[in-house]
């Protein structure tokens, strides 16, 4: 006889440092008073996330960060947790995921942890009452961080922020391997067809370009990347990848994918000098990245070929295949899962800590966008390498004074 499953089990198999965070802090609940709000991609791995603040104490309030990403079993499987509260739910229209947003911001969070910037914007422009008494947020995101950034400069930010996703501990692995792997796996999925000796185009060489472009390398791709940063294309360049603008790889690219937190990065232009049958998918920002709008005018009728990719058919007869909507192809595909459970672990801890570090350690810091403290990216990493049972150095004595001691031997001070 099999028994039911929770819809959270393998995930919690595969993250042990928000484990660690629960067995530590579910006695002395230190979040406990607090109501904290999530915006996140609503699937299993995020459901460990709010799981590990409800053990440590909190209220958690959550909603999508995305609409299409959301995955119905999990957020009721959360939903029925005593204080827990879902905004959300699967096949959410985009008019629908604000509304719920709104909602949540309602109920007077006193803690934000988002995914994109969504809710703390909400909350600066429509919600200034409950703005005014949230304690802190952090975000995730390269491109949320932006705007937590803007926000500081226009001197409109009404609490401390943890920019998350600068971390070492988010970028080295959540934006290099997470969306490396997770992107290429989606794409090969939904596709069913392979990578090896296909030209693989990447727009955008930063964390995520990069994790994107040396695996798919490694899988047998010819590579190029495209830039607007010089020294990004340099880097690219000397790692042996081709660099070339977007108007030149259109018309040599069998794959295309934009991974820029930029919007228009292939547009019209581009649609129009590429060969028949590339695939285009988006790993960056939103829907934004790829113009498809432009896609649609230029197309004289559209097929759905496969589940997840939508076929463009042109006027001269060339076809271009656009995956899952021009949606983040590793989260909104039809068979897409995210990001592998290990490295969300180490993410999301980076979120847990971020609001633990404000609510418990920090209480006076200003409004403002802040780095992750090291001791705290230090920890989080310190907690991963126990899980993998991996033991490390330390500097013994002789080595942290010669670290430190500027007047070295011969020194004339
Ligand atoms: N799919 C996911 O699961 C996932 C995970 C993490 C981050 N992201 C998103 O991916 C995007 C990139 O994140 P990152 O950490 O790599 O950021 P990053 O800032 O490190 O890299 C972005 C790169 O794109 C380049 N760029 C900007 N405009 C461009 C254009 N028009 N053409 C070519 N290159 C351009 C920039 O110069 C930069 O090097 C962000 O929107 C981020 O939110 C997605």
């Amino acid at each position: 006889m099999s028994q039911e499953t929770d819809p959270l089990t393998w995930a919690r198999d595969y993250c042990p440092i928000l484990r660690s965070f629960q067995a530590e802090y579910g006695d002395d609940e230190p979040l406990a008073g607090h109501t904290v709000a999530v915006a996140t991609h609503l699937e299993a791995k995020s459901g460990i996330l709010i799981e590990t603040l409800h053990e440590a104490g909190a209220d958690v309030l959550f909603a999508p960060s995305e609409p299409q990403s959301t995955h119905g079993d999990v957020v009721d499987a959360l939903d029925a947790i005593d204080g827990v509260t879902a905004f959300a739910w699967e096949g959410m229209s985009d008019e629908e995921f604000d509304a719920q947003q709104h909602e949540l911001l309602e109920n007077e969070p006193d803690f934000i942890l988002d995914d994109g910037c969504e809710l703390i914007s909400k909350a600066h422009a429509d919600h200034s009452d409950v703005a005014v008494d949230v304690i802190g947020g952090g975000e995730q995101t390269t491109a949320g961080i932006t705007r937590v950034e803007a926000m500081e400069e226009e001197g409109v930010l009404q609490f401390p922020v943890y920019t998350v996703n600068d971390t070492p501990m988010k970028h080295f692995f959540d934006n290099v391997h997470g969306t490396g792997e997770s992107a290429l796996t989606n794409i090969a999925i939904t596709s069913n067809t392979i990578i090896s000796g296909k030209d693989v185009v990447v727009a955008g060489y930063g964390y995520c370009g990069r994790g994107i472009a040396r695996k798919a390398r490694g899988m047998g791709a010819q590579t190029i990347v495209t830039e607007v940063d010089p020294r990004k294309a340099l880097e690219a360049h000397m790692d042996g990848h081709r660099v070339m603008s977007m108007t030149e790889a259109a018309a040599v690219g069998d794959l295309f994918i934009t991974t820029t937190g930029n919007r228009d990065v292939i547009r019209k232009e581009h649609f129009e000098a590429m060969t028949n049958g590339v695939q285009l998918a988006n790993a960056g920002h939103f829907d934004v990245e790829i113009d498809v709008d432009a896609l649609e005018s230029l197309a004289s009728d559209t097929s759905t070929p496969k589940e997840g990719v939508t076929r463009y058919h042109m006027p001269d007869g060339r076809d271009i295949n656009l995956l899952a909507d021009g949606r983040l192809v590793n989260l909104t595909g039809p068979y897409s899962q995210g990001h592998p459970a290990e490295v969300i672990d180490t993410t999301h801890s980076m979120m847990f800590v971020a609001a633990y570090d404000l609510i418990v350690e920090n209480r006076d810091l200003t409004p403002g966008a802040y780095a992750i403290p090291d001791r705290l990216d230090r920890e989080v990493a310190e907690r991963k390498l126990e899980t993998l049972d991996v033991t490390i150095d330390e500097m013994i004595e002789s080595q942290r004074e010669y670290a430190t001691d500027w007047r070295h031997e011969g020194s004339s001070f």
